[in-house]
């Protein structure tokens, strides 16, 4: 069935569905366009502030309406409060707190992989640092939350979207011995841009919460560059044992990392340290090491960040060979010198935060 059709269709199906004060939800004001993917279909229904716990079984009569029509699609229904519902004012009103941050089911432990821009590495080392810490052990998937680029799917060689399981769960994709959820599987090409804001948050928080991870020990996510509305969101619903934060040699990337730190810090969360990406070049044909950007700049500012220096990565053109090829190198090439960078700083990030290894599901 074309995507429009079945959007009509589901519209068609929300007239079911009434609303507190009299109408239906189709010709409700606050519906939201019906955004339908190869995999999902993606909609908000937006209440005056106060509204939304009178509002909850209209979500959820919502989801079953539109789970109906578009069979075999992760239905993603938000329910969002007006502009003025923000957590501080929310609470400066009187209006109850958000919710706690909870655990994720089948999630022992979550760390975040963040950056200050796009472009430095950011993807690229949330996947080998997921594999060099299953090559200590432990069960360990990746959630790819960044809409505006998700490049999981690609760096892991993964194609097709992810199954639901009849009780409109995701069954993971399974690469090189990891669970892998990407946003970028919900999307057709381009459509980032209309899952902004609220939807987005709302399609994170279903990708996170409503897929059969089963058991592991680590979830590593990596997050869309930068600071915004889905960073937020994530810290507020979900305990985090701590962020790495990647950044390039050049002061600039710097300059926006530290941006990153400052909001994690007002958050409440654990940084846990810094990565630098595109450290040091080593030559193809030689091996040698060459510290064109100058040796010791990364620890400094770390230590100006005020974070532990986790680890460098060198420069090295194979890694975007094997990316394209889906092989990240800690399994394509794991004697090269990249692979040794991402095994010792996830052995210092396991120093750093030995809970990781709380309840190791397989022998290290
Ligand atoms: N150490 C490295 N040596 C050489 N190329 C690298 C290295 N790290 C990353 N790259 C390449 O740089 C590009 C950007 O990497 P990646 O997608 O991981 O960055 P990102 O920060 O996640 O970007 P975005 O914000 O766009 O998602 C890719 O082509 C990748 O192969």
């Amino acid at each position: 069935m074309a995507d429009a059709e079945l959007a009509a269709q589901i519209k068609a199906a929300l007239s079911a569905v009434e609303v507190p004060g009299g109408g239906d939800l189709a010709s409700f004001s606050g519906l939201s366009e019906i955004i339908v993917t190869a995999s999902a279909v993606a909609f908000a229904i937006a209440v005056k502030p106060g509204m939304e716990a009178a509002f909850g079984p209209v979500r959820v009569a919502a989801q079953s309406a539109a789970q109906a029509v578009a069979t075999g699609r992760k239905v993603m229904v938000s329910l969002t409060a007006d502009k003025g519902t923000a957590t501080g004012q929310a609470a400066a009103h009187g209006r109850p707190a958000p919710a706690p941050r909870s655990p994720v089911d089948g999630v022992r432990h979550i760390i975040a992989v963040g950056s200050g821009k796009g472009g430095v590495g950011k993807s690229t080392t949330a996947v080998n640092l997921a594999l060099a810490l299953k090559a200590q052990g432990l069960a360990v998937g990746v959630l790819d939350a960044d809409l505006y680029g998700p490049s999981v799917p690609k760096l892991l060689g993964i194609e097709g979207k992810p199954a639901v399981r009849d009780d409109g769960i995701f069954s993971p994709h399974e690469a090189h011995g990891l669970k892998v959820m990407s946003i970028g599987s919900m999307l057709s090409p381009g459509q980032a841009v209309v899952w902004r804001g609220p939807m987005a948050t709302s399609g994170l928080r279903q990708l996170l919460r409503e897929t059969h991870w089963g058991g592991l020990d680590v979830l590593v996510i990596d997050l869309p560059p930068g600071t915004g509305d889905i960073h937020i969101a994530l810290f507020q619903q979900v305990s985090v044992d701590g962020v790495v934060i990647v950044s390039t040699p050049q002061d600039l990337a710097l300059i926006d990392a530290q941006k990153a730190i400052d909001m994690l810090r007002r958050m409440d969360v654990p940084l846990l340290g810094l990565i630098e990406n595109m450290s040091y070049f080593i030559a193809p044909d030689t091996g040698n090491r060459y510290d064109i950007f100058g040796s010791g700049g990364a620890e400094r500012a770390a230590a100006m960040l005020g974070l532990d220096f986790l680890g460098a990565i060198p420069l090295v053109m194979s890694i975007r060979e094997h990316s394209d090829q889906g092989v990240p190198p800690v399994v394509g090439e794991p004697d090269g010198a990249e692979a040794k960078a991402f095994r010792g700083i996830a052995e210092r990030l396991l120093l750093k935060a030995p809970q990781l290894r709380n309840g190791v599901t397989k022998p290290a």
